[in-house]
């Protein structure tokens, strides 16, 4: 009672005035404090990011944005985990599922998608987001929505069971790489949905940041040269190529773990095996005829705007390759040899993985399957058929790929 009456005094007594400015400076504080615990997420974040992997570069803005997105290329790198989780991606994911052929990785995703019921959900089922800390989950929902969409400036064009998938996700690695997860096939299948469609696939990026793309079939498609040429006349074009007589077993393989009945490797690559008459037009065979491809894209774009990776050494010398691609896309070289170990037990290279993870950062089963044995005669006479346009490719492009050392077929990255 005694307190009421003295606080009903000193209402009357204090002017409203002054009221009115202690309420104010009292939600101004309030408004202070909340900046500032947002702030201190941020610089949370950035702690977490150096601790494990540079720890020896200057924390800046892009080493920020790097962990912001480090998490997600860490997660979409390894395929297995892909298919049980939905990352900040599945926006890409709901508007592509039902649209694009389904390959291995898209059902996988699509599945991912029915899973979860939201990104934010499915992080916290990784242990690199399980954490309970309320400050880093903050940090999340206050950057989430930063940067704008944009048509990719680089996109990886081929080939098809190359190496694309490796070369991707290593390159998302870079602070100032952001990519798609999975492929939008929008020059070779989804055209007529238009560019709005297909910004929309992208990840936001900030000022800075290459917006990336990979679908290896666009390299085999007649139509894609002149599509992506009226969307952006200055793209950058990366194709990774692999001997074409191990790409066209790596890519038998691939269907044949998808339909075991087919007629066996040896059968399919010939129209008259007696006569040596080789089937060109089984598209095993025709995606390997890289020169005849590259034709297409030569009248379009200039050689400068075209980076050819070598498959073979993208797995035995991944971090000289990526050294390369840098380059070529006007990045710093920040993807190095420190980034990559050999896994014995998956016989390729592997991502490392950052010290507070568990997680493995190799790709998933259906990269570095197991190839059947083939007749020797048969990869031989391939080489044979292969030669010519090996040699004018080399010529195209000013590279020597050296496949004709390569002639047993035993060549990096094929599991005979
Ligand atoms: N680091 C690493 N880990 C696993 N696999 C690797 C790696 N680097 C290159 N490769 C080779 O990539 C081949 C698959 O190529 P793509 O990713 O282009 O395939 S796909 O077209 O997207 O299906 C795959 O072919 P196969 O071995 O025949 O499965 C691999 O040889």
């Amino acid at each position: 009672m005694a307190f009421w009456s003295s606080t009903s005094v000193f209402t009357s007594k204090v002017p409203r005035k002054i009221l009115f400015m202690f309420t104010l400076s009292l939600s101004v504080t309030y408004l202070f404090y909340s900046l500032m615990s947002c702030y201190n997420s941020f610089q949370f974040q950035e702690n977490y990011v150096y601790q494990g992997r540079l720890a020896t570069e200057e924390t800046t803005f892009v080493t920020l944005r790097e962990k912001l997105y480090s998490t997600s290329s860490q997660v979409y790198f390894d395929e297995e985990f892909i298919e049980r989780t939905a990352t900040e991606q599945t926006i890409a994911v709901s508007s592509v599922r039902n649209s694009v052929g389904i390959d291995e990785r898209t059902s996988g995703w699509a599945r991912a998608q029915a899973a979860t019921t939201s990104s934010s959900s499915s992080k916290q089922e990784h242990p690199e987001f399980s954490t309970t800390d309320s400050e880093l989950r903050r940090v999340v929902n206050c950057t989430s929505d930063y940067g704008v969409k944009t048509l990719p400036q680089a996109i990886i064009i081929g080939v098809k069971k190359g190496g694309t998938r490796a070369l991707l996700e290593a390159l998302r690695v870079h602070p100032d790489v952001r990519a798609v997860g999975n492929e939008p096939h929008f020059f070779d299948r989804n055209y007529e949905r238009g560019l709005d469609w297909y910004r929309e696939l992208m990840p936001s990026t900030l000022e800075g940041q290459i917006t990336m793309e990979k679908t290896p079939s666009y390299f085999v498609t007649n139509s894609a040269p002149k599509r992506i040429h009226s969307m952006a006349r200055d793209i950058k074009l990366i194709i990774v190529v692999r001997n074409p007589v191990t790409r066209a077993i790596s890519d038998y393989t691939q269907t044949l773990s998808k339909r075991p009945e087919i007629p066996t490797f040896e059968v399919l690559a010939f129209k008259n095996r007696t006569l040596g008459l080789i089937d060109a037009s089984w598209s095993a065979l025709r995606i390997g005829i890289y020169a005849l491809h590259l034709e297409s894209w030569m009248q379009y774009f200039p050689l400068s705007q075209m980076h050819f990776v070598s498959g073979e050494r993208l797995i035995v010398d991944p971090a000289g390759e990526m050294a390369k691609v840098q380059d070529f896309l006007g990045l710093k070289r920040i993807v190095t040899d420190k980034h990559f170990y050999f896994n014995k037990t998956k016989g390729f290279p592997c991502l490392k993985k950052p010290e507070d993870s568990s997680t493995p950062r190799c790709l998933g089963k259906s990269k570095g399957r197991t190839h059947p044995k083939i007749d020797p005669d048969v990869i031989r006479r391939l080489h044979k058929f292969y030669k010519p346009f090996n040699m004018m490719f080399y010529q195209m492009t000013g590279q020597n790929f050296q496949w004709e050392l390569e002639e047993d077929g035993n060549s990096p990255g094929s599991r005979d």
